[in-house]
């Protein structure tokens, strides 16, 4: 079994004693107990399981990661399953409502144990999976895994000529002009994945001025079946030689903003951005656009950026 590490012991339900008194006792360590564990003694890994610590949460759940038996010798899957049996059991006593088990790669054998326990996998990375089971009341509480990827496109108008930049993919069946863009990576800003994109599929360097316009799609099929945002952003061109990416696009010109806006070789997004982009363009791209201001984020100490239409300087100054 394994006691938990965090600062605070949750008490189960109908165990409450009044006063806060004593902690439960510390279950023995591993090797002195009989029962269940009695096997484990000859078991390849025991003593490293002894060594993992759980960690708690403020929501009342436990952590548990068995990247920390790295240089262990390889646990044997039924010594696994009988030390998760008896440290389930022991949170659940213990009133802990959820369980996250890190799994490493190499370790994935464990991962079908803990399933046939009733855990589930909550997300993969690279180098791990993490598996969850919930012990809490009712249906679980836990929140999902990242429910959405993000695309990022560039409009690049060159207001001296009226001309934007535009590409046509070559992966796609329809050859339909749009804005270039891709999958923003992680932890990269919306602006900066616009710039990346679309110097890397068309050589042009461009700098972030606004957002135009922000699409949210369903059971996307380029998403993995998860929802896909897409964002458009106005771009300034700060280069204007074409060397476009012969992997991903098929042609990259400049065209003329209102031939693209009439045009109908094209998808309902852009046609639609590019009629925003015409509009903005005649009369003021403050009437069309969704500018960026940075903040520090309070509790963090991180920054964040918040995009909104122009807010105008009384209001802005205003406390
Ligand atoms: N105008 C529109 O209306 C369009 C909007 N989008 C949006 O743009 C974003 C994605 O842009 P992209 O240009 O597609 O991304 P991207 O520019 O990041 O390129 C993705 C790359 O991954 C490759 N790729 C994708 N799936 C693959 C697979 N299964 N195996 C091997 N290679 C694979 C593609 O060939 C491409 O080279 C999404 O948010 C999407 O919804 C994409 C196309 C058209
Ligand atoms: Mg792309």
């Amino acid at each position: 079994m394994l006691p938990v590490a965090g600062a605070e012991r949750f008490r189960s339900r109908g165990r409450h004693r009044p006063g806060g008194g004593r902690s439960p006792p510390r279950p023995a360590p591993l090797s002195a107990m009989a029962g269940p564990w009695r096997g484990l003694r000859r078991a390849r890994g025991w003593a490293a399981l002894a060594g993992l610590r759980a960690r708690t949460d403020k929501f009342g759940g436990v952590s548990v990661d068995l990247g920390e038996l790295r240089g262990s010798p390889r646990l044997e899957r039924a010594a696994f399953g009988r030390w998760l049996r008896e440290s389930v059991s022991q949170w659940r006593d213990e009133g802990r409502i959820a369980v996250w088990l890190r799994v490493p790669i190499l370790q994935s054998s464990l991962v079908a144990v803990a399933a046939s326990q009733g855990f589930a996998f909550h997300h993969a990375e690279q180098g791990s999976s993490t598996l969850t089971l919930w012990l809490g009341e009712g249906p679980s509480r836990l929140p999902g895994f990242a429910t959405h990827q993000l695309g990022v496109a560039g409009a690049v108008l060159d207001e001296s000529t009226g001309k934007v930049l535009v590409v046509q993919d070559r992966n796609k069946t329809i050859n339909a002009w749009k804005f270039p863009g891709g999958l923003s990576n992680p932890g990269e800003d919306i602006g900066d994945t616009a710039v990346r994109e679309v110097f890397e599929e068309t050589g042009i360097k461009s700098e972030f001025k606004s957002i135009l316009s922000i699409r949210q799609q369903h059971k996307h099929p380029g998403a993995f079946g998860k929802s896909d945002m897409y964002i458009i952003c106005r771009m300034e061109p700060a280069s204007f030689r074409i060397s476009f990416c012969q992997h991903e696009c098929l042609r990259c010109e400049w065209m003329d903003l209102e031939q693209l806006a009439r045009t109908e070789n094209t998808t309902p997004i852009t046609s639609n951005v590019a009629k925003l982009l015409l509009f903005g363009y005649r009369e003021g791209f403050d009437r069309i656009d969704i500018t960026m201001r940075e903040f520090p984020a309070v509790y963090t100490g991180l920054f964040y950026k918040l995009y909104h239409r122009e807010l105008p300087e009384p209001y802005r100054n205003m406390t």
